[in-house]
């Protein structure tokens, strides 16, 4: 039997495009975060999404389509990202993760934390006086199940 990708287990891009759309719905409500993100277009869940899906080993759209890691990357520059800004998208991506459906198994639940907390300060340390350089070469991150593999009894 073979492993599904996380993007499988979670119910493909379909599943994404959800959760993203209940995420950001409330990050236009939220107090924190509505200045931060005035300008996005009614394309950006459905971009989010799209990184998502490649992240958690579905198509690799981004990278097709969007500029791959470095034009997520250069989204982020300059934005001065807070760590409370963080912490506040964080927990909403969480919520609307109970909202859209995604499976609450902690396996899944922990593997997609753990790609969001790293991807998070990432996007604060982009978002700084002294981002990293971007570099074209590098490829978006394929994250896998590491520890916690799905428990398919
Ligand atoms: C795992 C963490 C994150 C991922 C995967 C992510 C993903 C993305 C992607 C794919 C874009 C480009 C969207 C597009 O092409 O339209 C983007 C833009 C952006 N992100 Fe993030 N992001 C993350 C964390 C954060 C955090 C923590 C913040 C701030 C609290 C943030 C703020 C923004 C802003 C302000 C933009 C530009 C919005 C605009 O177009 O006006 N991101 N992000």
């Amino acid at each position: 039997m073979t492993t599904p990708s996380i993007h499988e287990w979670l119910g493909g891009t379909d599943a994404l495009l959800r959760l993203t759309e209940v995420f950001y719905a409330k990050v236009r409500q939220d107090p924190v975060l509505a200045p931060v993100f005035a300008d996005m277009g009614d394309d950006h869940p459905a971009h989010v999404a799209t990184w998502l899906a490649e992240v958690f080993g579905g198509p690799a759209e981004y990278t097709a389509h969007h500029g791959g890691h470095a034009g997520m990357a250069r989204h982020h520059l300059g934005r001065g990202i807070t760590e409370e800004q963080r912490r506040r998208w964080v927990g909403l991506l969480q919520d609307a993760a109970d909202e859209a459906g995604l499976p609450t198994d902690p396996e899944s639940r922990a593997v997609f934390a753990y790609y969001v907390e790293w991807g998070s300060r990432m996007a604060i340390i982009y978002s700084g006086a002294a981002p990293p350089p971007i570099d074209e070469s590098v490829e978006v991150p394929r994250w896998g199940w590491g520890q916690t593999p799905p428990w398919e009894g």
